[in-house]
């Protein structure tokens, strides 16, 4: 096959994350500022358009579609500064050619002038309140995953996954700043004039493959290709945060030396980690909580990841084997850490994975139990 399964949805879902990704990528180049939300994370305006133009896209696709979606558009309402801003950046990426801008010639867009007033802008980015749950149907978008790496000047992906009874059967990530093959260097960390060639956009369908082609279409791969995780082999390598507080890159270490690892892990920012172990360039992505576990990663963090990686011979786990449960509200809740490999490998890693948090004292996150009291 030479192009994903084709479905209304993956139509919509392609159009709405490449021209959200003409809106991240202007505001890349232009170097962004950020505002600090309550939990202490950045938010900038590329988050919020994005997420506004995703929301709008599918809703005007498919209304009765429920949406769990990072952003809320309170801080907008207090700034009128930046919500024209972020207006400016919605109307100019919906109103792109959809044949210019993704090939997709059958596709008519169904959105109206109306969904870029200041006030539809608001309302777009709150359709993503959604509090999830494992039945039906729903739509998950992290509109700017690796908001950190996107103001360092690093890597940065925008994510949409369709969830239909708790399981990712849909994915489209594109990543602006991931050149089509390893063989084209990535840009330098605050280089911000942009890939060669254009980045990455990744398609997988639950049962159809997973696949990628250059988001720029004039590129010469500019249709889909299919992708596949590299097949066990004798040296795995590794793929980690650049944020040390985001996963525990001790444990990671130990876990190489229990495989007998040698080459340092590759630190790359967001799910473009996920993106580049599907296509082979890397072949382990461990994500383990820190301290006893507290935080609950986000469904939109891991739902377009889990399915590429799956998709592309993979097998996705937390600590505990556990596969990840999508149907449990906007949170992992049930799960702790996240371990990526080729089916082939991925026990062996698993168990070197529990060694290794059983020799720190943690084996309760490994038990999938909870953290004994003080
Ligand atoms: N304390 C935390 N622990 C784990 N992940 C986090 C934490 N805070 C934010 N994140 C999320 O981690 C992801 C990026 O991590 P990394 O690049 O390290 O893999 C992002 O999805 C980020 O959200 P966001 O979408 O707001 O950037
Ligand atoms: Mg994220
Ligand atoms: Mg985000
Ligand atoms: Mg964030």
């Amino acid at each position: 096959m030479s192009h994903p399964p084709a479905s209304v949805e993956l139509s919509t879902a392609i159009s709405a994350v490449s021209r959200a990704s003409l809106a991240t990528s202007s505001v890349f180049r232009s170097i962004p500022s950020s505002l600090t939300k309550e939990d202490k994370s950045p938010v900038t305006l590329g988050d919020f358009a994005a997420q506004a133009v995703v929301n709008s896209v599918l809703h005007a696709h498919f209304s009765q579609d429920k949406i769990v979606a990072e952003e809320e558009a309170s801080a907008l309402k207090e700034n009128g500064e930046l919500r024209g801003k972020v207006t400016a950046l919605v109307k100019e990426a919906l109103q792109r050619d959809e044949a210019g801008l993704t090939g997709q010639k059958d596709f008519k867009p169904q959105w109206t002038e109306k969904a870029a007033s200041d006030e539809a802008v608001m309302e777009s980015i709150d359709l993503g309140s959604y509090s999830g749950g494992s039945s039906g149907r729903f739509w998950t978008l992290d509109p700017i995953d690796g908001t950190k790496g996107f103001l360092r000047g690093g890597q940065y992906a925008v994510c949409l996954a369709l969830v239909e009874s708790g399981k990712p059967t849909l994915a489209v990530m594109a990543c602006p700043n991931l050149p089509f093959t390893k063989d084209v260097p990535k840009p330098q960390e605050g280089d911000r004039s942009g890939v060669d060639g254009g980045g990455s956009l990744f398609v997988a369908v639950k049962g159809g493959g997973a696949w990628q082609r250059s988001l720029n279409l004039s590129a010469a791969s500019a249709s889909f290709q299919p992708i596949s995780m590299r097949p066990r082999d004798a040296s795995l390598t590794f793929c980690e945060s650049v944020e040390a507080g985001h996963s525990s890159q001790g444990t990671n270490a130990e876990i190489a030396k229990l495989l007998t690892i040698t080459a340092p892990p590759v630190r790359m920012d967001s799910q473009a980690k996920y993106a580049s172990v599907a296509r082979g360039d890397g072949d382990v992505y461990l994500r383990l909580p820190t301290g006893k576990g507290e935080y609950q990663e986000k469904i939109w963090d891991h739902a377009s990841g889990q399915l590429l990686c799956e998709e592309a011979g993979g097998k996705v786990t937390d600590c505990s084997g556990k596969d990840l449960d999508f149907g449990q509200g906007r949170t992992l809740k049930l799960n702790k850490g996240v371990v990526v490999a080729h089916r082939d490998a991925h026990e062996e890693v698993l168990k070197a994975v529990q060694e290794a948090l059983e020799k720190e004292g943690r084996g309760y996150l490994a038990r999938g139990e909870p953290a004994p009291a003080l």
